[in-house]
């Protein structure tokens, strides 16, 4: 299940820059507009103290993280939606991920060319997700025709209700707002799942700083918290210029030194990594074997059999029960012969509903 983050904004914000630093890959990255043309594809560990404590307890051969992919999308100007600047192209490109991780640049520098002239991290917010909107309301309209007659004619009880949620969120568009936020039940999203709406997905902002402001922020970072507050959406504050000097440091020691003269306790990438994970919805649940100590991805909610499918799908079909650990008592105890012993091991049928950091076991035939 390799969920995706796509990277958006206008072009020469900086996200490229920030994406080299998430992949550790070597995407070009450079003082000029639709530098990226292709997207970038990136996949990345998700950092998890608690695995890390796992392996020392049970020191197995092998540690496998979880992994999630990144996608640097190239820039976004005014008209995308009708097709300017390969607009259509990018859009797509967006369409075909899972949330979205909005870069606004929030740093002065006379060096490096903005699209529009000045910096002003709202006006380029908005110019963004004017043309998702604009995206979105052309399939809201699309899908309005197909299904109208239907809805007004015959006794079509999905199709009605289907056609009620399509002009709510199409007037909520109209409006200038994303249709994440549209005044509809949680559940009715599903009525329009399909459409893969640019602005149902989740998102989140990166604020990106000079180096000055990686703590405090600035009067932009503080602007951009006041426009977006009704979104119900993360704001994180970052250099993507810091970010790719840490990056280019080789020890892990370094690395903190440098982090702790800055006054911060954790890289903004290693934030970003696991805003980007729960803005994804996902949770994850460990298998400690001597072997490998593994990390697993599961949406939220997954019960035991369909956690077990995403070892493998025999796992899922033959299920017969899990022994579930609470990573605590794994802690606590020490191993898993410890656990047992002091009675804190569960055994669980298909209806268990998984926790976010679950030790399991899963028992199957096959
Ligand atoms: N926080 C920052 N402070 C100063 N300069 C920065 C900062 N972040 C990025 N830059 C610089 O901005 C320029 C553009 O960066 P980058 O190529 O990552 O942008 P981009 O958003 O990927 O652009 P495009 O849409 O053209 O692909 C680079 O020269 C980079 O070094
Ligand atoms: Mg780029």
């Amino acid at each position: 299940m390799a969920l995706q983050c796509g990277i958006v904004g206008l072009p020469n914000v900086g996200k490229s820059t920030l994406f080299n630093c998430l992949s550790n890959a070597k995407a070009q990255a450079a003082n000029f507009p639709f530098c990226t043309i292709e997207p970038n594809v990136g996949v990345i560990t998700v950092p998890d103290e608690r695995l890390n404590k796992l392996a020392e307890l049970v020191k197995p051969q092998r540690v496998v993280p979880n992994t999630i992919e990144i996608v640097d999308i190239a820039g976004l100007v005014k008209g995308a939606s009708k097709g300017e600047g390969l607009g259509n192209q990018f859009l797509g490109n967006i369409r075909n991920t899972d949330a979205i991780i909005h870069v606004l640049r929030c740093f002065d520098d006379g060096n490096v060319v903005h699209v529009d002239g000045s910096v002003d991290p709202v006006r380029d917010k908005e110019i963004i997700d004017t043309e998702l909107q604009l995206k979105d309301l052309d399939s809201v309209m699309k899908r309005i025709q197909k299904v109208e007659k239907q809805a007004k004619t015959g006794g079509d009880k999905e199709a009605k209700r289907t056609y009620e949620i399509l002009t709510v969120v199409k007037s909520h568009l109209e409006s200038g707002k994303s249709a994440r936020t549209a005044p509809i039940e949680k559940e009715d999203f599903a009525f329009i799942a399909d459409l893969s709406l640019l602005t149902v997905k989740p998102i989140l902002y990166v604020c990106n700083v000079d180096e000055a402001s990686v703590n405090a922020g600035n009067a932009y970072v503080e602007r951009v918290r006041e426009a977006v507050k009704d979104e119900n959406a993360e704001i994180l504050v970052i250099s993507a210029q810091i970010e790719s000097e840490i990056a280019q440091l080789d020890s892990y020691e370094e690395r903190q030194l440098f982090l702790e003269d800055l006054g911060l306790n954790e890289s903004g990438v290693n934030k970003l990594i696991r805003a980007a994970y729960q803005l994804l919805n996902l949770a994850t649940y460990f298998t400690a074997g001597v072997q490998e100590v593994r990390a697993w991805t599961i949406e939220k909610g997954f019960t035991a059999p369909q956690a077990a499918g995403v070892i493998h799908t025999d796992f899922e079909k033959g299920f017969i029960r899990a022994e579930v650990i609470k990573y605590d008592d794994f802690i606590q105890y020490g191993s898993e012969a410890a656990v047992k012993e002091a009675g804190k091991l569960s055994v669980e049928g298909k209806s268990y509903i998984l926790q976010d950091g679950d030790i399991m076991h899963f028992r199957f035939n096959v």
